[in-house]
């Protein structure tokens, strides 16, 4: 289930463990945590609310310090060498990084110069990162006339004014609405290619790691249950047929015909049948033309191709979508 990096690894965790206690309660936030990342990848840590991810990052960025376990970035250990994870890492929290009052551009600026950037270069560099992530029309602008999606974009930026080896974005997307979550990924896609770094990020927005990563690291309960690239994860599960039947025995000869289907898994429904293949969308025209010739023909057919959520379900036994649905419930009834 794990892929391996197949460049030098850039980040390397071995037994990563974080508790919290609050109120005599100890929280295992993060449990026994073994990643190999390597220099380029764009990795996605998906998983539902409370999963251990941003806890995960923080100790990565050397913001949180491990219970137990070890890990490298860079080359250097996030205990014993911060100052040095500190220079290879640019980290973008869920907060946002600039100041309300300032001007985008000045930000910038400011945070080359905090980088030890010459005056004449931290105003190179603003100009160049305004223009790589689209904000020359906001630049000059104060920070808090910006919109969400505006003001991430401005953040991402202040975490790659030092050009670092590493970005991490703590759940960049979260609060955006779809077409701004669209441009935002889109946008992260191509500061990827153009600059060959190695992007961390979180979400919990299943769609966001099947289109932007090219390996998801799925964390339940603080612990890595899946690691892969999400087309491996979901052929994996194989597309989903579910046939529905006039009659019972239709039903049955229909079983006898789709266990023929190479590498598929039948089940019986109440109306039907529910058949997994590998490849099932190129199996069910064939599938329903036979079960016509046989006269046993089908109701009604549905083939879907599996979705992120469907390996979640298949591994935990929840849906990430309502494990998220439901936190954000209950969310709102604490804020109530
Ligand atoms: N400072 C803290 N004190 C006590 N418990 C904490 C603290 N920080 C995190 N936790 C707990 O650790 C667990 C993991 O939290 P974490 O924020 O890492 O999850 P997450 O996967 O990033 O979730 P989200 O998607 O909501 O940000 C949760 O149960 C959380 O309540």
């Amino acid at each position: 289930m794990t892929s391996h990096p197949t460049t030098t690894p850039v980040i390397v965790t071995r037994g990563l463990t974080r508790h919290f206690t609050a109120r005599k309660q100890t929280v295992e936030a993060v449990r026994g945590l073994d990643l190999e990342i390597g220099q380029g990848e764009l990795v996605a840590f998906l998983g539902p609310n409370g999963a251990g991810k941003s806890t995960t990052l923080r100790m990565l960025t050397t913001l949180l310090a491990p219970t137990s376990g070890t890990a490298t970035v860079a080359g250097h250990d996030v205990v014993t060498g911060q100052r040095e994870v500190r220079r290879a890492i640019g980290y973008v929290g869920q907060g946002n990084g600039a100041g309300h009052q300032q001007r985008g551009r000045d930000e910038l600026v400011s945070q080359g110069r905090a980088h030890g950037l010459s005056r004449r270069e931290a105003h190179q560099r603003a100009d160049e990162l305004i223009d790589d992530l689209d904000l020359t029309a906001v630049a000059d602008r104060k920070v808090m006339t910006l919109s969400g999606g505006q003001r991430r974009r401005l953040d991402i930026a202040m975490g790659l004014v030092h050009l670092p080896r590493v970005l991490f974005l703590d759940e960049p997307s979260t609060g955006l609405d779809p077409q701004n979550r669209a441009n935002l990924q889109g946008l992260i896609e191509r500061l990827h290619a153009q600059t060959g770094s190695t992007i961390v990020l979180t979400t919990h927005y299943l769609e966001e790691a099947d289109a932007l990563a090219e390996r998801v690291v799925v964390i339940d309960h603080g612990m890595v249950i899946a690691d892969d690239s999400a087309s491996r994860l979901k052929s994996r599960l194989g597309d989903r047929i579910e046939l529905t039947f006039d009659q019972a025995e239709h039903a049955d000869r229909a079983a006898q015909r789709a266990a023929r289907i190479p590498g598929s898994l039948v089940t019986r429904t109440e109306r039907g049948l529910l058949v997994r293949a590998a490849d099932g969308h190129r199996a069910a025209p064939a599938l329903i033309a036979e079960l016509q010739t046989a006269g046993t023909p089908a109701s009604s057919i549905e083939v879907a191709r599996p979705t992120l959520d469907d390996v979640f379900l298949d591994l935990t036994g929840r849906s990430l979508r309502e494990a998220n649905e439901s936190t954000a419930s209950a969310t709102e009834g604490e804020a109530a």
